[in-house]
């Protein structure tokens, strides 16, 4: 199978991939298509040149990843898995920490890190990339860049750790989500058919309320309360239509296929401009229980 991950070689999206893919118990041999970005993931998918596709969707100190938000609503995708990476970030780099002048990572990296940044940086440039491990690759050309990346790359790109342990907290965890095309390939079939005997479900979707009304979103709470629906997560991002409009992101327990999901939703999609389902899948914490 070939799966769609962050590159090159050296992401955090790409050990989220080794992660549920070893969780899953592996089918073969698979092969991993390095992207530049999260973007080019979704095309990758879209193209039919990958089965599967792990992007990062929040994260516990900086929250939402805003491009992977929109392309799960524009996109023909499907959530299939979910995966949770601890993240310890390091400063690498060729040179010495009073060298470095610029620092490169992806724009959550740089986040994550944005206070230590300020303290003991003040003065550097910083530059987003496409990935944390770019990041470190393009640090090794000059002695004055360095990359916010995980101590892994440090090894593979040649590059000492300047500083260890360099993010705003000490907990650091990123959700990754595990896509694929809504017209399942053949090939991921058995993964998810495999699942999970005793395993707890989740379900993922989108809503769009139309027009702004008093009580909009609140209808749409109460048919979840009312049927002891539990909510593990709510989210609005922008419609991009005008400002003040949102579309909102709702993950609850409970797989799709259960009729009293199956009432909730329907009840919600009478009520709503667009309702879309991004998909039922086995939630992280549960499925590392039963495995
Ligand atoms: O750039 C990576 O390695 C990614 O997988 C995205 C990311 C960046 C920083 C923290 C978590 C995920």
């Amino acid at each position: 199978m070939i799966i769609g991950v962050l590159g090159p070689k050296g992401t955090y999206s790409e050990k989220a991939a080794e992660q549920w893919i070893e969780k899953n118990g592996r089918e073969g041999e698979d092969i991993l298509e390095y992207c530049a970005d999260i973007q080019d993931v979704f095309s990758l998918l879209e193209d039919k040149k990958c089965e599967i596709g792990v992007v990062p969707l929040e994260n516990s100190i900086e929250g939402s990843v805003g491009i992977t938000l929109d392309r799960l609503l524009e996109n023909d995708v499907n959530i299939i898995g979910e995966t949770i990476v601890t993240i310890e970030h390091c400063l690498l780099s060729r040179g010495k920490k009073e060298e470095i002048k610029v620092i490169l990572s992806h724009p959550q990296g740089l986040g994550q890190c944005r206070q230590f940044l300020k303290n003991h940086f003040p003065a550097a440039e910083l530059r987003t990339t496409g990935s944390t491990s770019h990041a470190a690759k393009l640090a090794t050309e000059f002695e004055e860049m360095a990359a916010i990346a995980s101590p892994e790359t440090a090894e593979m790109y040649n590059l000492n750790i300047v500083m260890p342990n360099i993010q705003d907290r000490k907990h650091n965890h990123t959700r990754f989500v595990i896509i694929t095309r809504s017209n399942i390939p053949e090939s991921v079939q058995k993964y998810i058919k495999k699942d999970k005997q005793g395993s707890s479900y989740k379900t993922s979707i989108i809503v769009y309320l139309d027009r702004d009304r008093p009580g909009a979103l609140y209808a749409i709470l109460g048919e979840f309360a009312k049927t002891n629906i539990n909510l593990t997560r709510i989210e609005s991002r922008p419609s991009k239509k005008v400002l003040g409009d949102y579309v909102f992101y709702i993950d609850f327990e409970g797989n799709i296929n259960d009729t009293i999901i199956k009432d909730a939703i329907s009840n919600i999609e009478s009520n709503v401009g667009m309702l879309k389902i991004l998909g039922s899948y086995p939630e992280f914490d549960s499925y590392c229980e039963s495995n």
